[in-house]
């Protein structure tokens, strides 16, 4: 099973640029978790200081008892082993074909014999959805296909925590549908831990257990994806709805004329109501993903911390499920 990642109080800054502050959250083991936010809100920067590539000034990051911001560097890089990333561009080298590039690490960080190592890696490829594609370089795929790569890549040392950096950017919806598939399917497989950096809607709405944003320097929520689903922060209403009525603006935040200008106005186009709809399930074929049952005990156990729009959100996702689990399967041949 995933490991769960414990961050607290995590704050970093570039010389005099605040990223964020005060960042705490956990992400649960073996659950998909999702952090939103505009652009340069310090997403990126956020994953890499969880795999302590980056230092953040203060607070901490556990994983299994290591410290991955303060622990001594030889901690930290036994630990590094435990993850597999995968970056927004797939970061792969340009000179070996796919075969050779998702080999990489088992190559670097393993004693594998070659025909071990081929074993694996096609395991992965077929995963992914390679298959037949191993002896290209990366120049002759399309940029869907390398992220598929990139997310092979990221597999085959078996992690238990896998970070997805912008699994969507440059993929048209279609694809983009097809990697959210992907990530839901990976993670009835392999019961890993993963967080997915993005800004796409629809994998927000349909792939996470847990979801948070960042914006403004800080972690404005963190929770079961109902809380955020059903939030009314102006912040949250704004990005889940693609509107420019609000806090964000086109650099990040808006200044205060513009925003009393905006309140003062009436809105252009109503919001429209918020529905949740129901997460992806693994492909017909796969087992079922182990962290639904873990994922329904905590939640259901913290239900009265939470707002009341994400408690309703949940009681009747739940209530669906159990709904679903007891009808009748159609009978075969029955059309229906
Ligand atoms: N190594 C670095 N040195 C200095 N500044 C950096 C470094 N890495 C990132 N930054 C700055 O940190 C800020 C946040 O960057 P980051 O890439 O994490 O944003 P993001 O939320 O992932 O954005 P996007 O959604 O556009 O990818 C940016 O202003 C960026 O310029």
């Amino acid at each position: 099973m995933g490991i769960e990642v414990v961050v607290e109080g995590l704050t970093k800054s570039f010389g005099k640029q605040s990223i964020w502050r005060d960042v705490s959250l956990t992400l649960p083991a073996g659950e998909v978790s999702v952090m939103l936010g505009p652009s340069g809100t310090g997403k990126t920067v956020f994953l890499k200081s969880l795999i302590g590539l980056l230092k953040p000034e203060q607070g901490r990051v556990l994983i299994n008892g290591v410290d991955m911001v303060n622990s001594p560097e030889r901690d930290i890089y036994e630990t590094r082993k435990l993850f597999g990333l995968m970056f927004q561009d797939g970061a792969l080298f340009g000179s070996m074909s796919l075969f050779d590039n998702i080999a990489f690490p088992l190559r670097e960080h393993t004693r594998k014999k070659e025909s071990e190592i081929r074993r694996i890696v096609m395991e992965r490829i077929e995963v992914v959805g390679l298959l037949g594609a191993e002896g290209k370089l990366p120049g002759e795929i399309s940029g869907g296909m390398r992220k598929r790569a990139g997310l092979a890549r990221a597999l085959v040392l078996d992690p238990q925590i896998i970070l997805c950096d912008e699994p969507d950017s440059g993929l048209d919806p279609v694809r983009t549908a097809y990697v959210s598939q992907l990530l839901i399917d990976l993670n009835a497989q392999l019961d890993a831990t993963m967080l997915i950096v993005t800004h796409n809607l629809d994998i927000a709405a349909t792939v996470p257990d847990n979801m948070g944003m960042l914006f403004l320097r800080e972690l404005v929520t963190f929770g079961p994806r109902e809380v955020l689903l059903t939030s009314d922060e102006p912040v949250v209403s704004q990005f889940l709805g693609g509107r420019r009525e609000g806090p964000i603006g086109m650099s990040e935040e808006k200044d205060a004329a513009t925003l009393a200008a905006e309140a003062g106005a009436a809105p252009a186009v109503p919001a429209a109501p918020r529905v949740i709809v129901p997460q992806l399930e693994p492909s017909p074929g796969l087992p079922p993903r182990k962290a639904v049952a873990r994922r329904r005990e905590r939640v259901l156990g913290m239900i009265d911390t939470l707002p009341p729009a994400a408690r309703t959100a949940i009681r009747e996702t739940y209530a669906r499920d159990s709904r679903a689990a007891t009808l009748p399967m159609p009978a075969a041949g029955s059309g229906a």
